[in-house]
């Protein structure tokens, strides 16, 4: 049972996806040792409300062998202890690099995820053999810039491109990824499989996907300039450098949960912590002298264009 799962360029994201399907998968063997379908505590993994832990998804969308390609051989000896290191679960990973380890990765797999940078897509794509590795496969991009239409263009019509946008928290089971649509339903459930294990996972047009990078992508970039200001305040004000990481960090968070699970607008949060003549108004003011509001969405605006460069022939 279960399909191929490779990943083509696995350094930072490619180890981040891979992170949170293993935990999945790992959990879920812990959860049903004998194959009894009652669900319990998984004994290890990190569970969280937003990330599925495999536990109710139907055996044939989890993928039981992983192969993953890098470019040099340093690498590929570093990744080989990583993937050990997070992969309790008896899971092998195949850890291949050199001359011909993509197209023989494409070749093996039934779903190939490209997580290399968005320039060396297109090279990794045109290798000598690539086409026809592809064909009735399901591609995925993680590529930043890099188009539907581009990835079409490079592969048979039978094979089935997607495109997604993850983030770095994958790595802990709370990352969020946009996905492009896909109308086949086994592709969907396969890759909504995937993505649901690393955290949360969406479903949207194209069109979006620039200003996703910007903002889930790039976004925890963003998030933790934000959290190491606050954290430089508290230290500022006599704090304990570790102990104003780990409040700000905390608060960042239960903010964050409370926008997302009890579904209240960040006017409201703002508002219910802002007591009149209070110290919350004087340091939002100050915040607003400061422009931090228009500040961070032209971040967003920025690197959403910058984004739409990236992975495009140079004029
Ligand atoms: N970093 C992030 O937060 C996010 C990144 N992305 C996108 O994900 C992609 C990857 O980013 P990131 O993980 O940061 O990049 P990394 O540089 O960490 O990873 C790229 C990997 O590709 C490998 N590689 C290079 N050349 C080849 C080749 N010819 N064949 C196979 N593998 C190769 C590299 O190996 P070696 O080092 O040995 O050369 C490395 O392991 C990018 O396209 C980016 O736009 C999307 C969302 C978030
Ligand atoms: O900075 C970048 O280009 C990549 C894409 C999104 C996050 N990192």
């Amino acid at each position: 049972m279960g399909y191929t799962l490779g990943i083509v360029g696995c350094g930072t994201m490619g180890i981040a996806i891979l992170s949170g399907v293993l935990t999945s998968l790992e959990a879920r063997l812990s959860a049903f040792p004998d194959g009894r379908h009652t669900p319990r505590e998984p004994s290890s993994g990190i569970s969280t409300p937003t990330a599925s832990l495999f536990l109710d998804a139907p055996e044939e969308t989890l993928p039981s062998k992983f192969i993953a390609t890098v470019g040099r051989e340093e690498t590929a000896r570093k990744l080989r202890k990583t993937l050990g290191a997070i992969n309790e679960s008896g899971q092998q990973v195949d850890v291949r690099f050199g001359a011909g380890s993509n197209v023989a990765l494409a070749k093996d797999a039934d779903v190939i995820i490209i997580c290399s940078k968005p320039n060396v897509a297109k090279s990794i794509m045109q290798e000598k053999g690539m086409y026809d590795a592809v064909d009735g496969k399901i591609v995925v991009s993680i590529c930043a810039g890099v188009t539907i239409s581009q990835l079409t263009s490079w592969v048979p019509e039978t094979t089935q491109v997607v495109r997604a946008m993850p983030n770095t928290p994958c790595k802990i089971r709370e990352g969020m990824t946009i996905v492009t649509p896909l109308p086949d339903a086994r592709s969907r459930a396969l890759i909504l499989a995937i993505f649901t294990s690393c955290g949360r996972c969406r479903f949207l047009d194209e069109k979006h996907f620039d200003a996703c990078t910007a903002l889930a992508g790039s976004g925890p970039a963003f998030v933790a300039l934000v959290l190491e200001a606050m954290a430089d305040g508290g230290v500022m004000m006599g704090l304990p450098r570790a102990e104003a990481i780990e409040i700000a960090a905390q608060t960042i968070q239960g903010t964050g949960r409370m926008a997302l699970y009890a579904g209240l607008h960040p006017a409201q949060l703002k508002d219910t912590v802002t007591t009149p003549g209070g110290c919350t108004i004087a340091g939002l003011l100050t915040m607003e002298d400061g422009r931090v509001r228009s500040t961070m969405a032209r971040a967003i605006q920025v690197a959403t264009n910058h984004a739409a460069g990236l992975g495009q022939d140079k004029k």
